[in-house]
């Protein structure tokens, strides 16, 4: 039976690349404006229920065991979903008609598997104290999960672990070949970060991190953990105590004040407030903290959801309950998939950590990884103007790795191009002088130059938009074989640059070009 959640209060939580900001440099920049004042919105409607693909029902023994366990010992409250395919992709379809606001997944904080600050080592028996304190969180997790998984039976999330995905599908596992066949330098070189980051943990893990006497896993299978918990963790804020938890502090503040009381050993109303600012102090230390610090939580069955932009709901923390739910957002039909949404994400971030690209993503960019490159060719005089700037207040930074969003270019490249467009006479203005529009023909040469920068990274793509869409219309892009497969991965590198080349596209559009 569905459940309304009435007033409790929820916090949210993200996709875990949301807490990074490092992870997407890109999306740092907030301000982006449009080349021209006037910018149609392109971006489709949110995907009708009827142009979804149907809903195939899993009932295998896996999939059976799993929805045993969730409904029995880990206490896990749902209704009104199922866990079935859509074309060949695993997700939760809606069982039965669901109401907008109605509780669709419930799961207690004891079956998830939840990572606070500072928490101590969780897995004595795998890796030693050391590497635990120094690891990143997501290595945390990954060893939680392979020790969970060393258990077997004995785990109590054995029937979860047991329906994880084998390959979690991600480009960090793919050849120079299959990263190429991206077409896009700024993920490849994101991928090889991530690929030499995830080697060291890996050795030093090996090297000095196992507990004495365990066997260190393979390289495979620890970024095998690694890549679920990236794909399926969600981050929000840390509520350091649990409802339970604080009403034992007031029992507790409570016995004080009628022990002192009944012994004499205190004014009983100064005691009595003296208890009241104890307790508060607690409560709102507890709440400042909350506001800095993480807690990364993977819930058993809310990781099934699968994520669309379009989606408004997300994972939230009920204190109350001290659980993690999913509530609906807007009524579904019977049948229909229930998405949830992992937080704005580009379909860089998408890629990198979850595998896939979302068609027509309204927070996609398009990372240009050095502009200053194609700005030289057509501006001779730019190396002079570009010592200039990188002197200035924004720096040379802001021509690297700019990301253009439909909409348009960040301000800060805006400004950065408005100045070496400039005549000698205008640029002695110095690069604070560019923050603002020029005049119509200044405007005029600068959206030339951008579309020149456009066009220019469109063409060095080694396929057009027109022919991947062929090649993606005859099937030759590779076929769905399992997560990883050679023509998966040939299908999702193309379905990827289509996606970015479609933002480039609509960028030279909304210019009028
Ligand atoms: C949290 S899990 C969701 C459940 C997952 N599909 C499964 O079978 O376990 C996240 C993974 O689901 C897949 N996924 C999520 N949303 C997707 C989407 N819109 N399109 C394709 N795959 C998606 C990706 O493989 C991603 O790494």
């Amino acid at each position: 039976m569905l459940q309304q959640l009435g007033h409790v209060k929820q916090h949210s939580l993200r996709g875990a690349q949301q807490a990074f900001p490092s992870d997407a440099p890109a999306r740092r920049r907030a301000s982006v404006v449009a080349v021209r004042a006037s910018v149609t919105p392109t971006e489709p409607a949110p995907q009708a229920a009827q142009q979804q693909p149907p809903a195939v029902m899993l009932d295998d023994s896996r999939t059976q065991a799993f929805m045993n366990w969730a409904r029995g010992p880990a206490s896990i409250r749902f209704a009104g979903v199922k866990p079935s395919t859509f074309a060949g992709i695993r997700g939760l379809a809606a069982s039965g008609d669901i109401a907008n606001d109605a509780l669709i997944v419930e799961v207690p904080r004891r079956s998830a598997v939840v990572l606070a600050p500072k928490q101590r080592n969780s897995c004595p028996g795998m890796v030693n104290d050391e590497w635990w304190k120094a690891a990143p969180w997501f290595a945390k997790m990954g060893a939680m999960l392979l020790w969970h998984k060393r258990q077997g039976a004995q785990s109590p999330l054995a029937p979860w672990i047991a329906q994880l995905p084998a390959d979690a599908g991600v480009p960090l596992t793919w050849s120079d070949k299959q990263l190429a066949a991206l077409q896009y330098p700024y993920l490849v070189a994101q991928v090889k970060e991530q690929q030499r980051e995830w080697a060291a943990l890996y050795d030093t893990l090996r090297g000095s991190g196992m507990a004495a006497g365990a066997p260190p896993p393979s390289r495979e299978e620890f970024w095998w953990a690694m890549s679920v918990v990236r794909s399926r963790t969600f981050s929000g804020p840390y509520i350091g105590s649990t409802l339970s938890d604080r009403l034992r502090l007031a029992g507790l503040v409570a016995a004080l004040v009628v022990g002192n009381t009944a012994l004499g050993l205190a004014d009983p109303a100064k005691t009595l407030s003296a208890a009241i600012a104890v307790f508060l102090f607690n409560v709102l230390y507890e709440v400042i903290l909350s506001r800095s610090l993480k807690q990364y939580a993977i819930c058993p069955l809310i990781d099934l959801f699968n994520h669309t932009s379009a989606a408004q709901s997300e994972v939230s923390y009920n204190y109350f309950g001290d659980s993690y739910s999913v509530v609906a957002s807007r009524d579904f039909k019977k049948g229909e998939q229930v998405f949830i949404t992992y937080g704005a994400q580009s379909n860089d971030s998408l890629m990198q950590y979850y595998g896939f690209a979302e068609p027509d993503n309204p927070q996609d960019t398009y990372v240009i990884a050095d502009m200053a490159r194609w700005v030289e060719g057509f501006r001779p005089a730019a190396p002079a103007r570009l010592q200039a700037l990188a002197a200035s207040s924004l720096g040379a930074a802001c021509l690297r790795n700019v990301a253009v969003q439909r909409a348009g270019f960040p301000a800060e490249a805006l400004q950065a191009l408005r100045f070496l467009l400039a005549s000698d006479a205008e640029a002695a203005a110095g690069v604070s002088a560019f923050s603002k529009a020029g005049s119509a023909d200044a405007e005029a040469q600068l959206a030339e130059a951008l579309a020149c920068v456009v066009t220019a990274e469109l063409a060095a793509a080694p396929s057009s938009l027109q022919e991947d869409l062929a090649q993606q219309a005859s099937g030759s892009g590779g076929k769905k074989g399992g997560a990883g497969s050679a023509s998966a991965v040939e299908a999702m590198a193309l379905s990827f640059r289509i996606e970015k080349k479609k933002v480039l596209s609509a960028v030279l559009k909304n210019m009028g070009g």
